[in-house]
């Protein structure tokens, strides 16, 4: 059983396929956080943008097989002929808690590439054709391959130094969005923490700057 919040058809709006047309699968539930905001501030992850409880959201909820939820992503990618290849990310919550090789061979047969985008805590199954790994303070990595790092930047306890010895082809630092998160303290306004990361970029050139796009674009 897969228990999906939201899935919906918009454009990847962070990293390296920013701009790129996608369904997005957002799974319930991660590892990292409860999802509640009484939980924030204890949480091993405390600066989440994303509502991830329950089936409630758009095109949401629970699949009983792999071909079922595969039909449900298939059914909201534009069915004009195009010569574009169908494009799935899933993420959450944290997809690796439920996606499994039985979905992504299902998508595989139904002409989709499969992306991920993970806190990289856990093991990824095989057959991903595109991986965003985003670490989370000081929860170790379980992955560290893949096709893309994409560091929320600043984080006091994961250091862009800590990561730039890994095998991933594109290194990304995301300026922290705070403004979801009812506890932190800003002192740092927005237009700062974009001037950190630039900075930081132009200093350190393996890194390059991720803008969430759809926050600015305001799409989903
Ligand atoms: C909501 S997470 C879900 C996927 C997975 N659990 C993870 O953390 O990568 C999706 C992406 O949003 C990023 N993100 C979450 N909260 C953010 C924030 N407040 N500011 C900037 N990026 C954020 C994450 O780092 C991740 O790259
Ligand atoms: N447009 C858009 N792009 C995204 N890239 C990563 C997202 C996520 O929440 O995982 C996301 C999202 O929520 N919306
Ligand atoms: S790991 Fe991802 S989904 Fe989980 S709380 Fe952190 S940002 Fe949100
Ligand atoms: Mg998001």
């Amino acid at each position: 059983m897969y228990h999906v919040k939201e899935a919906f058809y918009t454009l990847q709006g962070e990293g390296a396929q920013a701009g790129r047309a996608s369904v997005f699968c957002r799974f319930t539930g991660c590892n990292l956080w409860s999802g509640r905001e009484a939980d924030r501030p204890n949480a091993k992850c405390t600066f989440c943008d994303t509502d991830f409880i329950g089936t409630d959201g758009v095109n949401g909820g629970r699949f009983e097989t792999a071909m079922a939820l595969a039909l449900h992503i298939k059914a909201l990618w534009p069915r004009e002929v195009s010569q574009a290849v169908p494009y799935v990310v899933f993420t959450g919550g944290e997809p690796l808690l439920q996606l499994d090789s039985a979905l992504i061979a299902t998508l595989h047969s139904e002409g989709f590439e499969v992306a991920v985008e993970t806190n990289g805590t856990m093991p990824a199954p095989a057959g991903i054709d595109w991986l965003c790994v985003s670490p989370k303070g000081r929860n170790p990595l379980a992955i560290t391959q893949g096709d893309e790092l994409k560091l929320v930047y600043p984080q006091a306890d994961a250091l862009p130094e800590q990561f730039t010895h890994l095998a991933f082809k594109h290194f990304f630092l995301q300026p922290i969005d705070l403004s979801a998160v009812a506890h932190a303290q800003i002192a740092t306004d927005r237009a700062d923490i974009v001037k950190a990361t630039t900075a930081y970029c132009m200093a350190n050139p393996q890194w390059r700057l991720s803008l969430q796009t759809h926050k600015i674009a305001g799409f989903e």
